[in-house]
């Protein structure tokens, strides 16, 4: 990667916070190594915004939520929902990211935004769920969990077992882009529209309305990145490439591609709807909005992509 600074975005993956058990410490120790990695790009100068994702974490709130519901303290819905978990995330992240800039005699605010991002309340994903959100069940498990609330859609994810799945609309506009901006200009490190930012939509009297739904973290990270004009777009999953014939016998990686090399690849079927393909599709909106380079590599590899440019480098 070049060396002079620049503004980027950085969107982490479910690994980046999920990676033991689901408890407030082990989602704790999982984000401070994050953050140790995310410190490398402050202290090469660049400006950052972390997004982040919450599928595990608003799934596993709205369960907690149902099953300690009452009639004098009901369940909230998915927007206050998705906004808890920005908040609950963002803390950590803070909390987290602050202290390791601290010790390294960096000194910036590192804060959260609660973050709107704008959806169509006509949006034909309110029709049709796809963002599966919550633990996996085996299929016992999701046929009981559906006798119990007939109207939750349970899908297969990607051979790892059953989750169910809620509405996932296109972000349109994130809301607070010029807050983070703002932040960015006065050298704070933002922490926004984490989960993709609370769906969120006007209604004829410009009332803001929030959604039952979550948003993709990928698409709403290059929405945020579109938005303020960043660099680059770096999606950060568990995997230190995209491949073609993923998993295969001769899969082969990506280092460096174009839009229309992916769109050929999309056009194949290369890449797994639930997971791969919403990056690449992100990846794509931003580089072709903005001629920035959009990359997907893996938090392990954040070194070396700093270092020798190692991940898959999207450019138009
Ligand atoms: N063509 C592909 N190339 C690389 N990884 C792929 C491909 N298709 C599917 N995947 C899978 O997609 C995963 C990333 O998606 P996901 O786990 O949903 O991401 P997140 O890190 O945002 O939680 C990778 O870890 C990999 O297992
Ligand atoms: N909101 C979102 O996309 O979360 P995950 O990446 O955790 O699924």
């Amino acid at each position: 990667m070049d060396n002079f600074m620049k503004k980027i975005v950085v969107a982490l993956g479910g690994n980046a916070i999920l990676s033991k058990d689901a408890s407030a410490e082990s989602q704790q120790e999982a984000i401070f190594k994050t953050a140790q990695v995310l410190a490398e790009f402050i202290k090469r100068g660049h400006q950052l915004v972390i997004t982040h994702g919450n599928g595990p974490q608003v799934g596993n709130l709205l369960l907690q939520q149902v099953a300690g519901s009452s009639d004098k303290n009901p369940a909230m819905p998915l927007d206050t929902i998705g906004a808890m978990t920005e908040g609950s995330i963002g803390y950590w992240m803070q909390k987290a990211l602050g202290e390791i800039l601290q010790k390294a005699g960096i000194s910036k605010t590192v804060a959260t935004v609660i973050t709107q991002t704008q959806v169509a309340a006509d949006d034909p994903a309110f029709k049709k769920p796809t963002k599966p959100i919550g633990p996996f069940y085996d299929k016992i498990e999701a046929r009981k969990a559906k006798e119990k609330n007939p109207d939750y859609v349970f899908v297969e994810d990607a051979g790892r077992g059953y989750r169910r799945v809620v509405p996932s609309p296109i972000p349109e506009k994130v809301v607070e882009y010029p807050l983070v901006a703002m932040m960015l200009e006065n050298g704070m490190v933002p922490i926004a529209a984490g989960g993709g930012g609370i769906p969120v939509s006007q209604n004829k009297n410009h009332q803001i309305i929030g959604q039952e739904a979550v948003i993709d973290k990928d698409y709403g990270a290059a929405k945020l990145a579109e938005s303020i004009g960043a660099d680059e777009l770096i999606i950060l999953t568990a995997v230190d490439y995209v491949f073609v014939n993923f998993n295969q016998p001769d899969q082969q990686k990506l280092t460096n591609t174009t839009v229309a090399e992916l769109k050929k690849y999309i056009a194949e079927k290369q890449f797994a709807a639930g997971s791969m393909l919403p990056k690449i599709n992100a990846a794509i909106e931003f580089v072709e909005a903005t001629q920035g380079k959009a990359i997907i590599t893996s938090l392990d590899r954040v070194t070396d992509l700093l270092e020798k440019g190692v991940g898959t480098i999207i450019t138009s």
